[in-house]
């Protein structure tokens, strides 16, 4: 039987991603001992029921104690607070990780409590739904997904080689940014999708009360798959908003006057405009589907350090640059480090 990549790896919170991770790793035989904590009873005895690990408890220092590998699988408001309570019973050499979907504040929060000798370095793995717990886990959940690491400066390149090569194991494709680049591309690709859902529903549901049901009634599945996303953890999401405040307002802004731009157009009857506008993101919509899993993120400057089939098209077919201040003045994205 081959060696496992870690002795002992530690789980601190055992939700969607936690138990997707716990089963990966089982499955994979990644580690000796998956050793299991969150903070309410409850959610760990029911990880027992699942037999998702090989001991489980409560006391979160106990668990990380000894452990090669900790992956604080939290929401990112309480990623600080996990930091704190664990850091004294770290083990020195330990590499301590995150899969919190914003990374500027995770950072910011986390990585004050990481002892001297630990080896912290944050990531994001881009693979969910929009359930949570732990019975909603699935080993093939990070599958052809991307996961994102932030290193900080001076990272040890071989916690962070031995940690990319937990996520290949895991089936994800890893890839480098820094922590804002990783905050403005999210804010885009996910955070504001699911903003607007949340707002979507939201406003269907305060229509008079007759209207609604037909609303639930005849919904066509362009609004069924906004009520999914908008059924995702409000926990979570409020956390991300909170978390990721200034990217997501951002992107919020140049939403709302595209929006107010699309407005203007179907008062004044531009059909050319729209007929332009719906044609440009027709053909977004086309690479995304020819690329499958392999979607290239907008490049904000990354450097590959796994297997990405890099696709550009989708850039390519846009010429939308969301890293820049504004799109008139910067047209076109920076180039990737590596082409
Ligand atoms: N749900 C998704 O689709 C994705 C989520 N993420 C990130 O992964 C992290 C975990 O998300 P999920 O697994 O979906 O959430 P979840 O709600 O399924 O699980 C969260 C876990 O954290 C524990 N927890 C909650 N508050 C805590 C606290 N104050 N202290 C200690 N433990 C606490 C819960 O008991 C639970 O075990 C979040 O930071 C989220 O941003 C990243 C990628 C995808
Ligand atoms: O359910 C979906 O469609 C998602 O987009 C899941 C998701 C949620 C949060 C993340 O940080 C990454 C992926």
């Amino acid at each position: 039987m081959s060696k496992s990549l870690f002795e002992k790896i530690a789980l601190v919170g055992i939700g969607l991603i936690g138990s997707s991770l716990a089963r990966v790793i089982r499955r994979e035989e990644l580690a000796g001992h998956i050793a299991i904590t969150t903070r309410s009873a409850g959610t760990v005895m029911r990880a027992e029921e699942l037999k998702l690990g090989d001991s489980y408890t409560t006391d979160a220092k106990e668990a990380v104690s000894d452990a090669d590998l900790v992956v604080v699988s939290v929401p990112v408001g309480a990623s600080g607070a996990v930091a704190k309570e664990i850091a004294p019973a770290l083990k020195k050499g330990a590499i301590l990780t995150d899969v919190g979907s914003t990374k500027a504040s995770v950072i910011a929060h986390m990585s004050p409590h990481v002892p001297e000798g630990v080896y912290f370095i944050p990531g994001h793995p881009l693979a969910g739904t929009e359930k949570s717990g732990p019975d909603a886990g699935f080993a093939e959940l990070f599958e052809n997904r991307w996961c994102i690491f932030t290193p900080l400066e001076g990272t040890e390149p071989a916690a962070l080689e031995k940690l990319s090569d937990f996520w290949r194991r895991c089936g994800s494709y890893v890839d480098t940014m820094d922590p804002e680049h990783h905050d403005m591309t999210l804010a885009i690709v996910s955070h504001l999708p699911h903003i607007i859902a949340y707002n979507i529903v939201g406003t269907a549901d305060d229509l008079e009360t007759v209207t609604k049901s037909k609303v639930i009634k005849y919904s066509a599945s362009g609004f069924r798959d906004f009520t999914r996303l908008a059924a995702s953890d409000p926990l979570m999401w409020r956390d991300v908003c909170l978390h990721n405040r200034d990217a997501i307002l951002e992107m919020l802004a140049r939403f709302s006057e595209d929006l107010a731009t699309l407005q203007r157009a179907i008062r004044w009857g531009e059909g050319d405009k729209l007929f332009d506008l719906f044609t440009r993101t027709r053909t977004i919509r086309r690479s995304v589907i020819e690329a499958g899993q392999d979607v290239e993120v907008p490049d904000f400057g990354r450097q590959a350090v796994g297997r990405p089939k890099v696709q550009q098209q989708q850039y390519q077919a846009t010429g939308v640059c969301l890293a820049a201040p504004s799109r008139a003045a910067a047209p076109c994205c920076p180039r990737s480090r590596d082409e």
